[in-house]
């Protein structure tokens, strides 16, 4: 079955098939999060932020509220780029205004306790919640399914928490690159089952997280980066026919060789990538989506409606779908959202 002809009328989904509208459609990334009171809401009932993931009730009631609220063309599955390690048999906690700690990975001895081998099933409230959510969606709106890239989840997994910078993993790998070879493997295999899945329960678009792609050599980027997204990217197309975007932030000129590699259909582009640039060099090889300073939409008014009408008209006339360079924070206030999607659509 064509997937892409049944789901034909979703803005987002014709977008990624290369159409380009007058207005873009858009979704923003973190639209589901602490910025909305409803989302709080549910969360207090959740001590523990793994097993509120692990409750499609719930994760999908928090996925719809964003949309119910302000009509954007997607919603973004709730879940987190974490619960890979954790089904791998990595112990994953979330400490409340700290984030995420995990027993850090320095050894060859941790890995033997790691496995990539039914770690997708394990998932499988996730698919629950997709399923969920596809029912509740509007026809017009699309589902995204997500996974984290698998050097963004090493980093994590390594090092045991977030940082501003990911040395410890870097070093890790200059010190016993077979070990991080060993674990980005595991990481392809775990994801590209768990995105086949969350594709097969409904999602419409798959995206790639690659939060911290920034910051590597080239050589680098294409061994923990590049290939094994595409890898991945390769396993789901010969599974299902869904579209793949990929964000590998803050890789900077690498960009350009991530769009003409083919390997997506889209790229996220984070705040630092220079729009002309990006339209001139990336636009006639991958369709492109983001950009927006998330801060801005803190502050609002006139320097976020100005700042979102110059990436609107930035991309005029290519297949473009607007969103976040990153993450809405918590202070977001949730009018600023509202005036921002209208914005978006050329209503203010
Ligand atoms: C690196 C990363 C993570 N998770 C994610 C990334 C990649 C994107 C990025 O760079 O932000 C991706 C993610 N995390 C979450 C989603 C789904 C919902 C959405 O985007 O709207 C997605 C797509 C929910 C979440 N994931 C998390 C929250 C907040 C937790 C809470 O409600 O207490 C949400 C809504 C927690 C989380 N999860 C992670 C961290 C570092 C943290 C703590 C920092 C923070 O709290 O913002 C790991």
């Amino acid at each position: 079955m064509d997937s892409r002809i049944s789901k034909g009328d979703k803005p987002i989904l014709s977008v990624l098939r290369g159409r380009a509208p007058k207005r873009p459609p858009m979704w923003f990334m973190r639209q589901a999060g602490r910025y909305l009171p409803e989302y709080r809401a549910v969360r207090a009932k959740h001590p523990d932020f793994v097993s509120f993931c692990h409750s499609p009730e719930d994760a999908a009631e928090v996925t719809l509220q964003p949309i119910r609220r302000y009509g954007m063309d997607a919603a973004i599955l709730f879940a987190d780029i974490l619960l890979i390690p954790g089904a791998m048999g990595q112990e994953v906690r979330f400490v409340k205004g700290e984030g995420p700690r995990l027993s850090p990975l320095l050894s060859g001895e941790l890995m033997k306790s790691l496995t990539a081998e039914g770690a997708a099933e394990k998932l499988s409230p996730v698919y629950e919640t997709v399923r969920r959510v596809r029912a509740e969606l509007a026809g017009d709106k699309a589902l995204i399914g997500f996974a984290g890239s698998p050097w963004t989840v090493a980093t994590y997994m390594i090092n045991g928490q977030g940082t501003k910078d990911p040395s410890s993993a870097r070093q890790l790998l200059f010190r016993e690159p077979k070990l991080v070879d060993d674990l980005t493997a595991m990481l392809v295999d775990a994801t590209a089952e768990y995105l086949i899945a969350q594709a097969e329960a409904g999602a419409d678009a798959l995206k790639l997280f690659d939060s911290w792609a920034g910051g590597l050599s080239e050589d680098l980027f294409d061994r923990l980066c590049l290939e094994p997204n595409r890898e991945i990217a390769r396993r789901v197309r010969k599974k299902v026919d869904v579209p793949i975007l990929y964000f590998p932030k803050g890789c900077g000129a690498l960009y350009e060789k991530v769009a003409k590699d083919g390997g997506f259909d889209a790229l996220a582009l984070d705040t630092q990538t220079p729009y002309a640039w990006a339209r001139e060099r990336l636009a006639p090889h991958a369709v492109l989506q983001g950009g927006l300073d998330p801060l801005l939409v803190v502050q609002g008014g006139r320097p976020m409606r100005e700042a979102a009408e110059r990436i609107v008209e930035a991309y005029e006339g290519t297949p473009y779908i607007f969103n976040l360079g990153h993450g809405f924070v918590p202070e977001t206030p949730p009018e600023h959202v509202a005036e921002l999607v209208k914005v978006v659509r050329g209503e203010v």
